[in-house]
C-alpha cells in the first residue's frame, strides 16, 4: 500500500522546526538562527520513497500578532493546521512543559500527533526520561520521539513514527521535487538568514529581502536584491562603516547560493527604506507575504 500525506511541523518559537525539516529532507530548505521569528512564511518540503511520499511544512513559530507581518506568519500555519494529516508538535527540551502543553492543547487538532522532544543533546539522560514520561501522561499524543535535530540523532525512529501514521495515498509531487518554492525565494530566504545571524536586537524584525533580478549566464546566475528597512538608521547599520556590513552579507549570502543552485554567482545588494512596510498589505505582498 503506497502512503502519501501532508505532515505540518507547529511550535514555539526557536523549538528548532527549521532545523527539523532540514534535518528530515536532508536539504537545507529552512533558515535558522538563535533569534525567535526567523521563519515567516510556510516552507515545504518533499521526500519520496518507494513505499510514500511526505509533504512537509515548517511553519512561523507560534505567537500573539503585533504587525500585520505577524498576522500573515499565523495565517500561514492556520492554513497548516487545516491541511495535516499528521501533526509534529516539536518542543524545546529545556522549555516549560506546561507552555508547550497550553500552546498544543490550543491549536485543536484533529490529526493524529507526534510530539517531538527536541534538544534532548543539552539534557542529562535521567532529565530525559522523565519528561519523555511526562509527554506521554500527557495522552494526546500517538508516539513521543526524543531528538536532537542539530545533531541529526533520533531522526530515523521519528521517520518511521511518521510513516506508521501517513494515510494511504498516492503521490502528490512527481518524486524528484523538493519543494513547492521557487529558487528566488530560497535566494530571498538565504539572504534574509544572514542579516538575522549578523545584527542583533531588532534590525532583522524590520527587514525583508526581495530579489529584484534574477539572470542565469554561462558560467555565472547575476542576482540583485533589495533589503528593505523601516528606518534610515537601520540603513546605515546595515550597509556599515564604507560598506562593511553589506559586503559582509554579500560574501556570506554568496557562498551559501553558490552552493544551493550549484553555480557561480554574481550578487548584488541594495538598502531601500520604506517606512510602514510591516503594516502594509501592498508592500506585504510584494515582498512576498
Ligand atoms: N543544541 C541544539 N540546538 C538546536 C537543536 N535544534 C535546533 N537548535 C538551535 O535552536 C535555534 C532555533 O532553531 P530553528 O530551527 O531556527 O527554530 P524555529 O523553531 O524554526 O524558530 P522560529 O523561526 O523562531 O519559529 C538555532 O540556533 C538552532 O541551531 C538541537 O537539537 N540541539
Amino acid at each position: 500500500m503506497h502512503k502519501a500525506g501532508f505532515v505540518n511541523i507547529f511550535g514555539k518559537p526557536n523549538a528548532g522546526k527549521s532545523t527539523l525539516l532540514n534535518a528530515l529532507i536532508g536539504e537545507k530548505l529552512a533558515i535558522t538562527s538563535h533569534k525567535v521569528q526567523t521563519t515567516r512564511h510556510r516552507i515545504t518540503g518533499i521526500v519520496t520513497e518507494p513505499g510514500y511520499q511526505i509533504i512537509f511544512s515548517d511553519t512561523p513559530g507560534i505567537i500573539d500578532p503585533k504587525y500585520k507581518l505577524h498576522e500573515k506568519m499565523m495565517g500561514a500555519v492556520r492554513s497548516a493546521l487545516e491541511d495535516a494529516d499528521v501533526a509534529l508538535l516539536i518542543a524545546d527540551a529545556r522549555t516549560d512543559f506546561e507552555e508547550n502543553v497550553a500552546l498544543f492543547d490550543s491549536l485543536k487538532l484533529k490529526a493524529p500527533i507526534l510530539l517531538v522532544l527536541n534538544k534532548i543533546d543539552l539534557l542529562p539522560p535521567t532529565e530525559q526520561a522523565l519528561l519523555q514520561e511526562k509527554w506521554t501522561a500527557w495522552g494526546k499524543a500517538k508516539k513521543v520521539v526524543a531528538i536532537s535535530a542539530l545533531k541529526q540523532e533520533g531522526i530515523k525512529a521519528l521517520m518511521e513514527g511518521i510513516v506508521a501514521l501517513l494515510p494511504a495515498g498516492e503521490a502528490f509531487y512527481p518524486e524528484d521535487t523538493l519543494t513547492d518554492r521557487s529558487t528566488r525565494f530560497f535566494v530571498a530566504e538565504l539572504i534574509r538568514e544572514k542579516i538575522f545571524q549578523l545584527y542583533s536586537e531588532e534590525i532583522p524584525y524590520h527587514t525583508a529581502v526581495v530579489v529584484t533580478e534574477f539572470k542565469e549566464k554561462n558560467t555565472l546566475t547575476k542576482i540583485a536584491a533589495e533589503i528593505i528597512v523601516t528606518r534610515e538608521t537601520q540603513k546605515g547599520i546595515i550597509v556599515g562603516e564604507h560598506g562593511k556590513g553589506i559586503k559582509e552579507i554579500g560574501s556570506k549570502a554568496r557562498v551559501d547560493i553558490e552552493q544551493f543552485i550549484s553555480q557561480k554567482v554574481f550578487l548584488e545588494l541594495h538598502v531601500r527604506v520604506r517606512g510602514k512596510w510591516r503594516d502594509s498589505d501592498l508592500y506585504l505582498k510584494e515582498y512576498g507575504y
